[in-house]
């Protein structure tokens, strides 16, 4: 079915509405009112959606967001506060958010807080009161527009200098946040807990795989995922250096998701990864980490129009036809027409094709698009932490 035609933003000229505290300002000038909440202040990023319908404080603390502001495409954000077990990071990630409804006192037995203050906390602006599915339609039909999302209580804005700020941001294209959100140094992860400032004293008597895992923006989830397929984890801060890699002397080494332009990252974890596939160690990457893997392994990136995010999007695996429902959020892919001979194609998107999945042919390495991690969403794919851990021999 055709798309109906982008639906503007409504009008930038004349005065804010009554009792607008908030405003989203699009680098081509058009301006969408409602009401702020979160932080103060303003920030500039670029506008994606995101289709699931709980898991909000997953998203919002999902390091791969870094430079975005997320509109929800489910009315009701917010309504079971927030907790202290569903944060995926401790880094920044989105901006701000956009919702559709107000937000309403948090009512939820896990509930510890409410979501503007917990919001404020992290510095992140809220918006609600927009027209969240025109917004939607407009990204799918126009791509997605760099804005500024802006909130003060006085309701007074300059339209014209945030517009200028919308349009003076270059945009996620060629940039590198992976190593800006990366953490600063190596840590052994266990059992969902850090245990900091012991380096790399891991147990001889430990005998799980040993997972060295290069953090690009991780999300903790696949840690504890990697924990419970069996494996004992290092976390590695972005640019660590191939030595260092080695002399941890890692089983495999796992590629994490993160945010950003994967083609930015080619100085560092790209030449990275590329000779530890020569050297034929164990790879997992997702998400980022799968896009690394695909440069590393002679495949091109690009961005996409509007990008995957959202926690039912459908995957095929092609070796048995089987179809995975899956957690998404990434704003580039790999090209699967620019994989050359070396690499195979192991999942394909069933929304438009797009590659899901690339196999090292010869070498036991491989990465998926999507997150079998979840948090939020599906858990269809977790045999992937077992088929990596599996392969650890
Ligand atoms: N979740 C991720 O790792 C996202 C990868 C990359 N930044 C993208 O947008 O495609």
């Amino acid at each position: 079915m055709a798309d109906p035609a982008p639906a503007p933003a409504r009008s930038t000229r004349g005065k804010p509405p009554a009792g607008a505290t908030g405003v989203l300002v699009l680098a081509d000038g058009s301006v969408a009112w409602g009401k702020g909440f979160g932080h103060v202040g303003h920030a500039v990023g670029e506008v994606c959606f995101n289709t699931a319908m709980t898991g909000y404080q997953e998203v919002m603390t999902d390091p791969s967001y870094a430079g975005q502001i997320v509109t929800f495409t489910f009315p009701h954000i917010g309504n079971v506060g927030i907790n202290d077990e569903d944060v995926e990071a401790h880094v920044p990630g989105a901006v701000g958010c956009i919702v559709r409804e107000e937000i309403t006192a948090p009512s939820n037995f896990r509930s510890q807080g409410d979501f503007a203050s917990w919001l404020a906390a992290r510095g992140k602006i809220g918006l609600s009161g927009l027209d969240t599915r025109a917004l939607t339609r407009r990204i799918r039909t126009a791509g997605a527009p760099n804005a500024v999302i802006a909130h003060h209580p006085d309701g007074k804005f300059d339209l014209k200098a945030l517009t200028k700020i919308a349009r003076e941001w270059p945009g996620l294209e060629g940039m590198d946040l992976a190593r800006v959100v990366s953490r600063e140094g190596s840590e052994d992860w266990e059992g969902g807990v850090w245990h900091l400032g012991q380096g790399y004293a891991r147990s001889p008597h430990d005998k799980r795989p040993h997972v060295v895992a290069m953090d690009f923006g991780a999300k903790d989830n696949i840690f504890r995922n990697l924990v419970k397929a069996g494996a004992q984890v290092t976390v590695v801060p972005a640019e660590t250096s191939l030595e260092t890699v080695l002399a941890l002397e890692p089983a495999g080494v796992f590629l994490s998701n993160g945010p950003g332009d994967p083609a930015a990252t080619g100085e560092y974890a790209v030449p990275v990864i590329r000779q530890l596939l020569e050297r034929d160690v164990p790879i997992f990457g997702i998400c980022l980490g799968h896009q690394m893997l695909g440069l590393a392994a002679g495949a091109t990136t690009s961005k996409m129009h509007q990008g995957h995010r959202g926690a039912n999007h459908p995957v095929k695996r092609l070796a048995d036809g089987v179809v995975e429902i899956t957690s998404m959020n990434h704003g580039f892919a790999v090209d699967n027409a620019s994989l050359p001979a070396g690499i195979e194609e192991t999942h394909v998107s069933l929304f438009d094709g797009s590659n899901c999945g690339i196999a090292i042919k010869g070498k036991r390495a491989f990465g998926v698009q999507y997150h079998p991690e979840a948090s939020p969403g599906p858990q269809d794919s977790f045999y992937l932490f077992e088929k990596f851990v599996g392969m650890l021999g």
